[in-house]
């Protein structure tokens, strides 16, 4: 592209520029490539304008900054670079976002889940679509892990060129408070903002500077979407749409929404562990949800009515939540047995407590969760998880996770302090594979049983190399060796 068709996007009047042609777009002088725009963000650890020199010296064309900067190439200066470097990505990458439905999920919980509920409806309804999130950028087969939840805004112009190129007509992303405040989703308008919940997070550190903060960014969603999709039973949406400047579609179980939940129950059938509930309002059915947990409720109504202002049909609403899967997240593996085996990424005290609480009101047999810790972590993580799993769970499987530099019986020694806390019953196999096999051959009818820490990793991390360790293949492995032993 030519630098001064590349700076209109920036309103910036080019004619001192050569309108040379411009490569790609760089923000970390370490990639620069010969003939790109070098553009200088500003961080929590380094400056990028110190390394504008660095970026001209291996070839970048222009340098586009906050402040003079030298190089021996054009800088041009602007007010904000961040929000600079959005406009130019959206520009260089042929404005995705006018191509396609793109959808934005805030909130402290339930982005992920929500996100994949969305998907998982729109494709019932025949519309490709992909994903931007903590889980990776996923469309088709194609599934990028990413460093960051909302990649920084190059990378999600980048994504979102991918998948229209590749047939998607809706992009669900992911939209982190820290993602809004640093500008990664400027530069377009989303059709729909969705807001799930929320609560503390997120505070100190290079993050919020305190709950106020927090909050003034989420709310930033809202002036930079068409429609907001409001829970209105968090009792912080107020402040969340304040200064909005979008249409707003409400929901929850207050009487007064747009669409409202009513009746739910937890649902176990063979292969399904689930919530069920009703919707009226401008709606009327009941849905099924495939992932446990009666916060679902929740996600699967902001699914719900988002997918009710994108005229979806309601066939797809019931079929997409009924078949919903977050690659890690409480993901069911099918069994032969009579007994639930579920992959999920808790790996520390928090979310193992919210997982086996969750699981336990579905009234298992047993519940065991098998679980380690990871090395060259805080050990306090390893206390706090041997204690609620010996608190919550009728059986501990303890075992490895990415001990990285550690000694395994190390890590596990850690977390049997916080077991012997408790009367909580548990045995030791170091050999995560051989632990899943022992959970597996062990199982009862009716038992559940969750395979914590690893989620949608596809590797053991150990002594500084990833070694493959995908726990569905591991799975269907000791499957195929059980049945050809029996
Ligand atoms: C604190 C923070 O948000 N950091 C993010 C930020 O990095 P940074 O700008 O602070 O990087 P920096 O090291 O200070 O460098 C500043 C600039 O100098 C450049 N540089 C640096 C060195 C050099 O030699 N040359 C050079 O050009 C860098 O490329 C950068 O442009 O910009 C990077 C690119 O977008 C992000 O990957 C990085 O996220 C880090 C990994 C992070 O952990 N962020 C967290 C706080 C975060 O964003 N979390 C949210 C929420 C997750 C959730 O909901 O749970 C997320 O969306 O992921
Ligand atoms: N609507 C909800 N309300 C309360 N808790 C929830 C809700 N949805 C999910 N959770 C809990 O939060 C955990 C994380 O869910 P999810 O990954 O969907 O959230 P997220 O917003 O993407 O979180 P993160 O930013 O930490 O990845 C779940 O395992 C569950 O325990």
């Amino acid at each position: 592209m030519k630098l001064k068709q590349l700076l209109t996007a920036i309103k910036y009047r080019a004619e001192q520029v050569p309108d040379v042609d411009i490569t790609d777009l760089v923000y970390d002088s370490r990639k620069a490539v010969p003939g790109c725009a070098f553009v200088c963000l500003r961080g929590a650890n380094a400056d990028g304008h110190k390394y504008a020199k660095m970026a001209a010296e291996k070839g970048a064309a222009v340098i586009i900054a906050e402040e003079p900067v030298e190089a021996p190439v054009p800088v041009i200066l602007t007010d904000n670079t961040r929000l600079a470097l959005a406009c130019l990505s959206a520009e260089f990458f042929g404005h995705p976002a006018e191509q396609m439905h793109v959808i934005g999920i805030t909130g402290t919980k339930g982005k992920t889940t929500t996100a994949f509920m969305m998907r998982s409806i729109l494709e019932a309804a025949g519309h490709k679509t992909g994903v931007i999130g903590t889980i990776g950028v996923l469309y088709g087969d194609t599934l990028v892990q990413t460093d960051n939840t909302t990649p920084e805004n190059y990378e999600v112009q980048k994504f979102m060129r991918q998948m229209v190129d590749a047939g998607c007509e809706y992009c669900v992303m992911e939209v982190s408070s820290i993602g809004l405040k640093d500008h990664r989703v400027a530069g377009f308008t989303f059709e729909l903002g969705l807001f799930t919940n929320f609560s503390e997070d997120h505070i100190g550190g290079a993050e919020h500077k305190d709950m106020a903060e927090y909050m003034a960014c989420k709310s930033m969603l809202f002036r930079m979407c068409r429609t907001g999709i409001i829970n209105i039973d968090d009792p912080n949406y107020t402040g969340i749409i304040k200064n909005h400047t979008c249409n707003i579609v409400t929901y929850g179980y207050d009487k007064s929404a747009d669409l409202v939940a009513h009746g739910e129950e937890l649902v176990t059938t063979p292969g399904f562990l689930g919530v069920r509930f009703s919707v009226t309002g401008k709606l009327n059915f009941t849905a099924d949800v495939a992932i446990p947990g009666k916060f679902n409720v929740y996600n699967a109504l902001c699914a719900i009515t988002a997918c009710s202002v994108l005229n979806i049909p309601v066939t797809a609403m019931q079929h997409g939540l009924k078949t919903v899967k977050v690659k890690g997240r409480v993901e069911p593996v099918p069994m032969p047995g009579d007994f639930t085996l579920l992959i999920d990424y808790a790996h520390n005290a928090v979310s193992m407590q919210s997982i086996l609480t969750t699981l336990r009101a579905y009234n298992p047999k047993r519940l065991i969760c098998m679980f380690g810790a990871g090395g060259n972590r805080p050990k306090v993580r390893r206390f706090e998880m041997g204690e609620v799993s010996g608190n919550l769970a009728d059986l501990s499987v303890i075992t490895a996770d990415n001990s990285r530099y550690e000694n395994v019986l190390d890590i596990l020694a850690d977390i049997k302090v916080g077991l012997a806390k408790t009367d909580g019953k548990y045995i030791e196999i170091p050999d995560r594979r051989e632990a899943i096999r022992w959970c597996i051959e062990n199982a009862q009818p009716g038992d559940i049983i969750v395979l914590a820490g690893k989620g949608h990793e596809d590797y053991q991390e150990i002594e500084g190399k990833k070694y493959p360790f995908d726990e569905r293949v591991v799975i269907r492995e000791i499957l195929d060796s059980m049945k050809q032993s029996s």
